[in-house]
């Protein structure tokens, strides 16, 4: 599903070249769990982003279900990614001025789903989640842990083949962060392929497999 090649990200600060992501070489099948694990710094999150297509690597390769992603216009990258991809946040990047309803509501609208349609998909996740008699708060109404199952309900109404999360537990407690892990091995066993950063050795262990970055190389994996 995801072919990484000698991908290379810097950046220019003057004369300086700071490299994020060095040499890195990935292949993701589809139905994996895959864990990133590394310290603070090491290029894990700008990896995920380009994954996502939110970022372009300045060197290498990424092939995603057979489309060479950095030649593809940004046309067809945003069309790939809002009908293949579900990203969720650490910061939960809710929309503020929305409900609940309606920040899930939101990728619906930006796929021409019809009204009527999109009705019944919003009513199935709040069902999923167990958040119906949420529907009309705002997000500064919710617990963390609620604002993240929000969060994951508006990544996967698009019916995702691939969840890319950034820290998805970073915020929330043991008992909500669980949670989360429970419905992404529910949803890898549905045949989602899941690619999460963690800092948690526990979260991780969710995973089939875990990456560890070391400034910004593949350093091993486990
Ligand atoms: N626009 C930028 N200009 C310069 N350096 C940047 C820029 N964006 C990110 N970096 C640097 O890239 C490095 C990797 O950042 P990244 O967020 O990928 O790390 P991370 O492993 O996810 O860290 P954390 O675990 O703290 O979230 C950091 O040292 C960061 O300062």
């Amino acid at each position: 599903m995801i072919q990484l090649k000698n991908i290379y990200k810097w950046f220019n600060t003057g004369s300086n070249r700071t490299f994020i992501l060095k040499d890195i070489n990935l292949n993701i099948k589809q139905g994996e769990f895959l864990s990133i694990m590394g310290p603070s710094g090491s290029g894990k999150s700008t990896l995920l982003n380009v994954m996502g297509m939110l970022d372009e690597a300045n060197e290498g390769e990424y092939i995603f279900m057979d489309q060479d992603v950095f030649k593809l216009k940004e046309k067809q990258r945003s069309e790939i990614y809002k009908s293949h991809i579900g990203f969720v946040f650490q910061a939960y990047h809710l929309i503020d001025e929305l409900t609940v309803y309606e920040n899930i509501e939101t990728p619906l609208i930006y796929q021409n789903i019809k009204s009527g349609e999109r009705k019944a998909m919003v009513a199935d996740m709040l069902d999923r989640f167990q958040i119906v008699g949420k529907k009309d708060l705002f997000p500064n109404n919710l617990s963390g842990g609620q604002q993240q199952l929000v969060g994951i309900a508006r990544a996967l109404i698009v019916k995702p083949k691939l969840i890319l999360a950034d820290e998805p537990t970073g915020n929330l407690n043991s008992k909500q962060g669980e949670e989360i892990m429970e419905i992404f091995t529910e949803l890898n066993k549905e045949g989602v392929t899941i690619v999460q950063v963690t800092h948690s050795e526990k979260n991780a262990a969710y995973g089939s497999r875990i990456i560890h970055l070391l400034d910004g190389r593949i350093e091993k994996e486990s």
